[in-house]
């Protein structure tokens, strides 16, 4: 087993020209503390529980010592933030230090928070405690829950004080993707005319990452289509969940189509299709239920900046293709949650499915809860309709819900216990609530102590098991006002 200096690489972003990035050594953290190692992700290098430890790790996490294969660079990339073009962003705290070859697959590996770059405009060029904890959590229980997103290797910590409205500990995520590259950095060559460097990192693109995309007759329009293909997918699987971003600027959407930047994220508790969980999202441009809709903007962007590569009407029917590939895909899910996969057309569950999430809005019913109590529900009433209706405003409501759903289950077959199992696998026991990691955040602050950080750590990786012996954690948060977040500033 090698160790972590002694990975093998490949680091294929840092041959593309001059012009993607600029050359950038880490600002080490002084005296670092490790907050959390993270054992699933290092599997991902080829490292195992003898490799994965102590120094080696600490010393690049903080950018003290960093290993030979690492060749630190800040990338370049513009964006749309909040519907206005901003031309030069890039990597303002994150270092993309090189790329792994994993046993299954290759893995860039990045730094965030790890000091000022080029591209870090007025700012410090540093991440703080809390945030970095929410990032290191939120990453791994999205790929817990099978959403696509970048993922966290380790997470440390140091005294050095950044500031915010107060003083706070810096930190820095360890963070992985097959690749960071987003829809701004297409925009960013678009932008400057660089329309030779455009084709570079299209091409860039499909060799590093699908590289399938080659054989077909018009690769740059296959690559726009796989992008929207997988940005809706992404899209149906944060609805399903219940996943707000908070900030889908085009400079945070992901061209692999995973989920990128953890900022003011949410997952609801109450259902609340209106729900804006980013606080300086005063327009509410960001809400839950505008996601699918923001994504297709981003996308109509990403399309419009890729036009020196494509035939223009063939672009305009990819982007047509979107609305049908999020609506099935959202349909399939949304049909699973309910335990009827599969078993008539999609479409003819879509009243049910919209029935259903307006009597949740209208109950104001925790919305996880909802779909985990409904996969113990029997095709005959039992005790498990009594936790459904305890949801519930008005139990009332709830009993005329469940008549007609148990109607709709009398048209399936198959046995309760292989449909209840199908729908736990569906419906995750554990998210990650604000107020669980608030509460992580807390203890990390306060005292320097990371258990609560490592034990959601370990819940998450397994949010459809019961894992009975830390059932509290499934409960909604003591009060709705929980749902406001205190910690999602950068
Ligand atoms: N503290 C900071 N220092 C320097 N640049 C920053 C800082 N915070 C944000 N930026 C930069 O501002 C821009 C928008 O920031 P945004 O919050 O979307 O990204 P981020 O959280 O820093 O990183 P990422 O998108 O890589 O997860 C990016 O160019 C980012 O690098």
């Amino acid at each position: 087993m090698p160790s972590l200096s002694q990975l093998p690489h490949q680091n294929r972003f840092a041959r593309l020209p001059e012009g993607f990035f600029a050359w950038q050594a880490p600002d080490p953290l002084p005296a670092p503390w490790l907050v959390s190692a993270n054992l699933a992700a290092a599997r991902l290098l080829g490292l195992d529980e003898t490799t994965f430890t102590g120094q080696e790790l600490l010393n690049l996490a903080s950018g003290n010592q960093l290993p030979d294969w690492c060749q630190p660079l800040a990338s370049a990339y513009a964006g749309h933030q909040f519907g206005v073009f901003v031309p030069q962003l890039g990597d303002g705290r994150a270092l993309l230090l090189g790329e792994v070859l994993g046993p299954e697959g290759h893995w860039e590996v990045q730094l965030k928070g790890a000091g000022m770059t080029p591209f870090s405009r007025h700012a410090d060029g540093r991440a703080v405690l809390r945030s970095s904890i929410r990032e290191y959590l939120c990453s791994e229980a999205m790929h817990g829950l099978g959403i696509p997103t970048t993922r966290a290797l380790a997470l440390v910590g140091s005294d050095l004080p950044v500031y915010r409205e107060r003083a706070e500990p810096a930190a820095v995520v360890v963070r992985l993707a097959p690749s960071f590259v987003r829809f701004g950095h297409f925009e960013w060559f678009y932008a400057r005319q660089q329309h030779d460097l455009l084709r570079q990192l299209a091409d860039y693109v499909i060799d590093h990452d699908w590289p399938d995309l080659r054989d077909t007759p018009a690769p740059y329009l296959a690559l726009l289509q796989r992008v929207i293909q997988r940005t809706a997918e992404l899209m149906a699987a944060w609805q399903a969940v219940g996943f707000c971003h908070g900030v889908m600027n085009s400079d945070n959407m992901s061209i692999l189509g995973l989920t990128l930047d953890y900022g003011p994220f949410g997952f609801l508790d109450r259902y609340d299709a209106g729900h804006i969980c980013n606080h300086s999202d005063h327009s509410g441009r960001y809400a839950f239920d505008q996601q699918p809709g923001v994504a297709l903007w981003n996308l109509q962007i990403l399309a419009s900046v890729m036009l020196p590569l494509l035939d223009r009407d063939a672009a305009i029917a990819a982007l047509e293709d979107y609305a049908p590939q999020f609506e099935a895909a959202w349909l399939q899910r949304m049909q699973a949650k309910l335990g009827l996969a599969g078993s008539q057309p999609v479409e003819q569950d879509a009243p049910l499915i919209e029935a259903t999430l307006q009597l949740l809005q209208q109950q104001q019913v925790d919305y996880t809860r909802f779909w985990r109590q409904l996969s113990h529900v029997g095709r005959q009433a039992g005790t498990a309709d009594l936790n459904l209706r305890a949801l519930f405003q008005d139990p009332a409501a709830c009993d005329a819900w469940l008549q007609g759903y148990r109607q709709r289950l009398a048209l399936t077959s198959g046995l309760d216990d292989e449909r209840q199992a199908a729908m736990c696998a569906a419906n995750p026991k554990y998210i990650l609530r604000n107020h669980l990691a608030e509460q992580a955040i807390r203890q990390a602050e306060d005292d320097r102590d990371f258990s609560e950080v490592n034990r959601l750590l370990g819940l998450l990786a397994k949010p459809f098991e019961e894992q009975p012996e830390l059932a509290h954690y499934a409960e909604a948060p003591p009060d709705w006002a929980a749902q406001i977040c205190v910690s999602c500033s950068s």
